[in-house]
């Protein structure tokens, strides 16, 4: 995907751009920048979900969104939640519950799960949908240090064998040498893009 963006509002007050990004299959880059930045916006308008701003997004690219809240399906079973969005098969969901340590949870109502727990399932349904770009907003904030130690080893175990893509948004500077993710940074207001640190 590439985003050519002039600049975005909210209102009268201009909160991005100019700026471009540009990400392929394979790539992985990892946005940061200060609470209020404007890192969601950015991730919103890549992620199709907000058409308001000035500048073309151009690729064509298959996307998958996992948000900082898990956003199941509650009156869904743990597997259900991951065919019914996707339209993958119930033997692809099983391994990849599988592969993000969820095997067993299969019949589980997210609530009777952990948040943990609810959050592999997303990522489990991410990559159901076999993007070619994965986006995800601060994935692994609010969670403690060990699960967030292992989500981020998940995913990028799912990235390699999937191929994928990734845009991160994150105000964590650790996060992206873990992912091996390029970092770059929001900064200033309207925001652009400057090179990390
Ligand atoms: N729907 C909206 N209407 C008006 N202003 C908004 C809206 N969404 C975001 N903003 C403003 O745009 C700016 C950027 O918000 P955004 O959520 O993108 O920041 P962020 O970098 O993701 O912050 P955080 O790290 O706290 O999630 C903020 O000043 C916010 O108040």
């Amino acid at each position: 995907m590439k985003l050519d963006l002039k600049g975005k509002s909210f209102g009268d007050q201009p909160v991005l751009g100019p700026l471009t990004m540009q990400v392929t299959r394979g790539q992985r880059l990892a946005v940061l920048g200060p609470s209020g930045v404007g890192k969601s916006t950015l991730l919103r308008i890549i992620a199709g979900l907000d058409h308001r701003y000035d500048g073309t997004l151009t690729g064509g690219d298959r996307l998958a969104v996992v948000f900082q809240e898990p956003t199941l399906l509650p009156w869904r079973r743990a597997i259900e939640n991951v065919t019914i969005p996707t339209g993958c098969d119930a033997g692809d969901a099983r391994d990849l519950m599988e592969q993000v340590g969820l095997n067993g949870h299969e019949a589980h109502y997210p609530r009777q799960m952990s948040l943990g727990q609810q959050r592999r399932l997303a990522l489990a349904r991410a990559f159901a949908a076999r993007p070619d770009i994965l986006l995800m907003d601060e994935p692994f904030a609010s969670l403690d240090a060990e699960t967030a130690t292992r989500m981020i080893d998940l995913t990028a175990a799912l990235l390699d064998r999937s191929g994928a893509g990734l845009i991160l948004v994150t105000h964590d500077a650790g996060e992206p040498a873990r992912l091996g993710a390029s970092p770059v940074r929001l900064s200033g207001r309207p925001a652009t893009l400057v090179t990390a640190p």
